[in-house]
């Protein structure tokens, strides 16, 4: 992280990548207990799937009232949904796809100048390795990010730039690069657990040819669909807390493939790690809608992540307040 901090590990498993090439099963490490087990396939989502044009929802006539319309019911049912009309260039995401996926076919030597590991043991958020993680603002552009959050605080009743004003010089944007190489047995193994995002929100380029996200609902697993070109954009947990549980971070995962690998790129948009998440305090009303998410740094938050990842638990639940 760029404010220095480092996380002790207390066992540095070996790259995910570089395992894959070398085995044809899946190290036991890596096998979901049986009651976990996942179907490789999840449930279609119903139609009509979560598609938000984004050049409708900036237009200043009658198309972006119904496109914000939409992007609240598509929030509330799922959370998430594919941008379209970002005004990015189909080459350009091409080109992050590529990059990505150039970089995971260096040599091991040269990924490793670039470890997340320092002095070989202690990890830090940044790097190459089994959660990489570099920090490098505009890869994806900041406009569609600040588009998306006063669009959010519209729907919550806050004055537009209520979200984007937070986001002062020291917010910080981590850029993650997913490799998911191509994995003996799906129906054992995720790519990337259960989990939600620790941003406030985040935006990701996802392979336009392997499918593997899917998205929880009401104890449904359904697989996002491929929409070429589209970005994919959730409400992170950061969201979920300041809108005081009115908008929730959806959580997702991430399904290995037999005979594809599969990259995306995601940016996770957080504060400044100094600063506290806390339900803001016009969405909360002691009789109607008390507080129900505790105060908590930003830098702890991300930090909780990483530890309840590990341990397959949610670090949202641990600022949630029981309401009896
Ligand atoms: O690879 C994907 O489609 C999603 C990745 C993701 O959920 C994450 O990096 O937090
Ligand atoms: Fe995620």
């Amino acid at each position: 992280m760029a404010d220095g901090h480092q996380w002790k590990i207390v066992k540095i498993p070996p790259i995910v990548q570089e395992l894959a090439a070398g085995v044809r099963e899946a190290p036991s490490q890596y096998m979901v207990r049986e009651k976990d087990r996942p179907a490789v396939t999840g449930s279609d989502m119903p139609e009509p799937i979560p598609i938000i044009d984004l050049s409708r929802l900036s237009a200043s006539d009658d198309n972006s009232a119904s496109e914000l319309a939409k992007l609240r019911s598509t929030l509330e049912d799922w959370g998430l949904f594919l941008a379209i009309g970002h005004g990015m260039e189909p080459s350009f995401l091409g080109e992050v796809i590529n990059v990505t996926r150039g970089f995971y076919e260096l040599p091991l030597e040269e990924k490793q100048k670039y470890s997340n590991l320092v002095n070989g043991k202690d990890f830090r958020i940044e790097g190459y390795g089994n959660d990489m993680v570099v920090s490098e603002k505009q890869i994806l552009d900041w406009e569609i990010t600040s588009l998306v959050l006063n669009k959010l605080a519209k729907l919550l009743g806050l004055s537009e730039g209520y979200f984007v004003d937070m986001f002062d010089e020291k917010a910080m944007t981590y850029a993650r690069f997913n490799y998911y190489p191509r994995c003996p047995r799906p129906d054992h193994v995720f790519g990337l657990k259960p989990h939600s995002d620790a941003s406030v929100i985040t935006i990701a380029s996802i392979d336009d040819s392997v499918s593997g996200l899917q998205v929880l609902r009401q104890g449904v697993w359904y697989d996002v669909p491929i929409v070429p070109n589209a970005l994919l954009i959730n409400v992170g947990d950061g969201i979920e807390i300041m809108s005081n549980g009115l908008l929730k971070s959806p959580v997702h995962r991430v399904m290995t493939n037999a005979e594809r690998e599969r990259v995306s790129l995601a940016m996770f948009y957080t504060l400044d790690p100094e600063k506290e998440l806390q339900p803001v305090p016009e969405l909360v009303d002691d009789e109607k809608r008390p507080r129900q998410y505790a105060k908590v740094k930003t830098k702890d938050y991300v930090m909780g992540l990483f530890e309840t990842f590990a341990r397959g638990t949610r670090v949202i639940d641990t600022v949630k307040i029981s309401i009896i």
